[in-house]
């Protein structure tokens, strides 16, 4: 398997950034979530996979605290959100980025307006200057500068990933969450992405959530795969670790056509691809 760009920290040296234990999630009488636990730990890339409607989503936007569990703790940098003032609230969500499924950006704004709205409402930044710092993230995405001035509905599906990830990273936050980045991206493009997201955690030392089905995102990017299955996490590993686990789901997603085909161009990469520095 190709090495992951960056340094791998063993996880018991490792500080985790999030400890879930205990969680449970349920809607009405559909149990999602049962003593589901799970650390992210800093500086790591992991990838959370499951079957659909396994409760990947509702996992992390209980880990944002956009869902109030029903019943378990969450501890993110070593507080509760639920036991924090509005205003302690508020400064550590601005250690969030979140980029949603869809991206999410306004429609009838510009990308540099879209990513000037955080600054501009958080960070307290006049306009000239959120703009200013709007058009360096754009660039930090690999963005040309032209991109500014156009709107969501002038770019391609890849463009407008880059720009939400921009946003995303507007208030330079200390944990990214990714909701399906790669979706609806051609092969190309979510190469393209699955390097920048490597690329940005070691430059910007960034932890990343990242919910995906993509095998080839999980291969190129993750430090640790954690598996949803049965309501809660069932191994949270290494990939080696995690597709040597003898349960179905995971030997037929590992282990299936496409699971080995992502493996072989795993180890098939070149270092470039593999993103070192070269
Ligand atoms: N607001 C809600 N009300 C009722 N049920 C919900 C709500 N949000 C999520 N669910 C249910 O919770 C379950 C988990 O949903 P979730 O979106 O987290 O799955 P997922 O693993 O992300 O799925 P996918 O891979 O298809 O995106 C699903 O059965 C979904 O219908």
């Amino acid at each position: 398997m190709a090495a992951v760009a960056g340094t791998r920290q063993s996880q018991h040296q490792a500080e985790p950034v999030i400890e879930v234990s205990n969680l449970c999630n349920r809607f009405g009488e559909h149990v999602v979530h049962e003593d589901l636990d799970l650390n992210l730990y800093r500086g790591e890339i992991l990838g959370v996979v499951g079957g659909s409607g396994t409760g990947k989503s509702v996992l992390l936007r209980s880990i944002i605290g956009l869902r109030k569990p029903t019943s378990g703790n969450i501890r993110v940098f070593g507080e509760t959100l639920d036991a924090l003032s509005p205003r302690a609230r508020s400064r550590m969500e601005q250690r969030f980025g979140v980029l949603f499924q869809g991206g999410a950006l306004f429609t009838s704004l510009n990308l540099q307006e879209n990513i000037a709205v955080p600054l501009i409402e958080h960070a307290r930044l006049k306009r000239p200057d959120a703009e200013r710092v709007a058009r360096m993230k754009l660039a930090l995405t690999g963005l040309p500068p032209d991109a500014a001035l156009k709107y969501p509905a002038e770019l391609s599906g890849g463009m407008v990933k880059r720009a939400s990830l921009a946003r995303a990273l507007a208030l330079d936050p200390e944990i990214l969450f990714l909701d399906e980045p790669t979706a609806g991206l051609d092969p190309i493009g979510a190469a393209a992405f699955d390097e920048l997201i490597v690329t940005l955690r070691n430059a910007l030392g960034l932890t990343v959530f990242l919910v995906t089905h993509d095998l080839d995102t999980l291969y190129s990017t993750c430090d640790r795969v954690a598996v949803l299955s049965q309501k809660r996490v069932l191994v949270a590993d290494t990939l080696e670790t995690v597709a040597a686990n003898p349960d179905e789901w995971i030997q037929d997603y590992f282990n299936g056509p496409r699971g080995r085909a992502a493996s072989y161009a795993a180890a098939n990469r070149t270092p470039r691809q593999q993103g070192e520095n070269v």
